[in-house]
């Protein structure tokens, strides 16, 4: 066989491989659960003429997928209203119509994933550092849904996530909030750091984010958000206290369990 033909098998096999391995291979478990999740919350609750939060991280990516895959094959006229950058994009980048707060200030429903639920529906958000703008996405929303994995399912608050509560503060302020909140309710706070550049990470809205590694011995975690937002320099936290309607959570045996408020 001479050099040329023996590259051109060479190609043709490599274009195989890499075909295989993106068409062919199936989602790993995690990434399906988050999938059968947000496509079921998307059929339920995403109707014609609705205006929509989009939250962030990647559960939310299925969700917008879905949303415009409707879009598309039957014609759903839909005004999404994106919780940060990353959502901005996705909206962006799937065709959708991008809305805004100044147009839109009161939205059907607000579709988000969460770090950790437990069981009475309180979250943790902000693992992507947006929890102040899905925070007041959602709480423009008549409905607020979650849709998260198996991983996100817990009895209480750091069962499973264990990076504790983001806390988007003033960045000036970031030493005194961090002292008083140790000093109010004990546990461990962290400055984030960002991974791929010197220093903090900066908050889409230019600000510093705190974990809050929490001590496990906490119950009432509406007193605890507002004793917290009432510190000075606190913009917002991820404690989202009686705000979900619904929780969709993918389980590993393709199933979804529904949790409703
Ligand atoms: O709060 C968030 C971002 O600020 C996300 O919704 C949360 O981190 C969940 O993300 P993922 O769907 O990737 O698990």
């Amino acid at each position: 066989m001479n050099f040329y033909r023996r590259l051109h098998l060479n190609i043709v096999s490599c274009v195989l491989r890499d075909f295989n391995s993106k068409i062919l291979s199936p989602m790993a478990p995690i990434e399906e659960s988050k999938r059968r999740a947000a496509y079921q919350a998307v059929d339920d609750f995403v109707k014609d003429g609705m205006k929509l939060g989009i939250g962030s991280g990647s559960t939310i990516v299925y969700a917008v997928h879905r949303i415009a895959e409707k879009v598309k094959n039957e014609g759903l006229k839909v005004i999404c209203v994106p919780t940060s950058f990353q959502a901005h994009q996705l909206v962006v980048s799937n065709n959708l119509q991008l809305g805004n707060l100044e147009l839109h200030s009161e939205l059907d429903v607000a579709i988000d994933g969460a770090d950790e639920v437990d069981s009475n529906m309180t979250l943790i958000k902000g693992g992507g550092g947006c929890q102040t703008q899905e925070k007041i996405v959602a709480s423009c929303a008549n409905k607020f849904v979650v849709v998260a994995d198996y991983k996100k399912d817990s009895k209480y608050l750091g069962e499973q996530y264990k990076k504790g509560i983001p806390i988007e503060v003033i960045p000036m302020a970031y030493t005194p909030v961090s002292v008083k909140i140790k000093k109010l309710f004990g546990g461990e706070v962290h400055l984030r750091m960002a991974q791929m550049k010197a220093g903090p990470v900066i908050s889409d809205n230019g600000n510093f984010i705190l974990d809050w590694l929490f001590p496990n011995d906490i119950a009432d975690w509406k007193a605890v958000n507002n004793e917290i937002k009432m510190i000075a320099g606190v913009v917002e936290t991820g404690l989202f206290v009686g705000m979900a309607n619904t929780v969709y959570f993918g389980l590993p045996d393709g199933t979804v369990k529904v949790l409703r408020s």
